[in-house]
């Protein structure tokens, strides 16, 4: 483990009966949970806990004893897939996949992480058959550059920003409708300051760039030298100090800063679930995939529910609140195709 824990944290964290609606529209615009959300700031506590929930993702190796003791707790979701299939059986699967990471393969420059041709099938193939999301720490513009799926509903900037299928989209059955739930839109005019700021700031470190995700920011230290690593922290709060509306988190070699307001990807899932028509239902089964902390969020939403699964994508163990894993972007894919076969067969039968 190295000495810069906080850092090392990156690497180192169906068969219904009803037809699936893969074009299911929302049915109120929008649900009452976004609605609410602006106004319920984090109190300081909140967000201090929340920033400092970093410690167990570390880096370090595991021993082949505590990988085969962490993969029996998640196991693999390929292995287990019939276990999956089973739980979900009578019930309608909605798909929920995180970009980075999970759709695409870690990169050092975040503007060339593009997804394959061969995944974007895979995806386009589940939501065929299921409403499908995607999730994002991105801006929801960027990351819709990346997968360029029209049906598929997007929740940009951690969930602050949510979309759903574009009217020209063959899967959108009723007149499409704008931007369904911007929780955060109060805070635009800071976050732009504090880029502007953390640009200026953040210059004299070599590697380091900051990203502007609309209504969040990260700041990346993938390429920074790993000595460097603590004073550019040391920068980023010292801008963030002017900022009390304004919390830091951590994902994969990333500072993310995003205002201080009780939205996560936990709800930006529960608010694409009830704007299904799936709010308090027993025949709904959610499927997260995600491979960062933020992803957490949604598993912990999912894991309170007792409905659906959260799918961890990582190769080493990570505190989690997911129930399976998957090592990696290509296990991924494999997982949505074998979703879809199984829809298929269930549909010939
Ligand atoms: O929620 P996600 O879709 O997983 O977004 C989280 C962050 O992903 C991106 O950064 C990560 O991926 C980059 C490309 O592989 C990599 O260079 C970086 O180190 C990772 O942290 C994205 O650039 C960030 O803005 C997102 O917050």
């Amino acid at each position: 483990m190295t000495k810069h824990t906080a850092f090392a944290a990156e690497d180192a964290a169906v068969a219904a009966p009803a037809p699936a609606q893969p074009g299911r529209r929302f049915t109120s615009y929008p649900p009452s949970s976004c609605r609410t959300a602006s106004a319920q700031r984090m109190d300081a506590g909140a967000a201090g806990a929340a920033a400092r929930a970093t410690g167990s993702w570390l880096d370090a190796a595991p021993r082949r004893a505590e990988h085969d003791d962490w993969m029996e707790k998640h196991p693999s979701a390929l292995t287990g897939f019939e276990s999956v299939l089973a739980a979900a059986k009578g019930k309608q699967v909605v798909m929920f996949l995180d970009y980075d990471g999970t759709l695409s393969p870690i990169v050092k420059d975040p503007d060339t992480a593009v997804m394959t041709e061969e995944m974007r099938d895979a995806v386009r193939g589940v939501a065929e058959h299921f409403p499908t999301a995607i999730v994002s720490g991105r801006c929801r513009d960027k990351v819709f550059n990346f997968v360029k799926l029209a049906e598929l509903y997007y929740a940009g900037s951690h969930g602050m920003d949510i979309k759903g299928p574009t009217p020209e989209s063959k899967h959108a059955k009723a007149k499409a409708e704008a931007v369904l739930c911007q929780p955060a839109s109060e805070f635009l005019p800071v976050i732009d300051e504090v880029y502007r700021a953390l640009t200026a700031t953040t210059a004299a470190i070599p590697g380091a760039t900051v990203e502007n995700n609309k209504f969040c920011l990260s700041v990346h230290f993938r390429c920074v030298q790993e000595e460097k690593w603590r004073a550019l922290e040391e920068q980023v709060r010292s801008v963030l100090k002017e900022y009390p509306d304004l919390r830091l988190t951590r994902g994969r070699k990333v500072l993310e800063i995003r205002p201080s307001i009780k939205w996560d990807k936990g709800n930006a899932l529960q608010f694409l679930l009830e704007a299904l028509g799936f709010a308090d239902s027993n025949n709904v089964f959610p499927i997260y995939i995600g491979d960062d902390r933020t992803d957490e969020d949604a598993f912990k939403v999912l894991r309170n529910m007792g409905q659906g699964i959260g799918i961890l994508v990582s190769k080493i163990p990570k505190e989690t609140s997911a129930s399976y894993s998957l090592r990696e972007p290509s296990e991924v894919k494999e997982f949505l195709h074998k979703l879809v076969k199984s829809k298929q067969s269930k549909q010939r039968d």
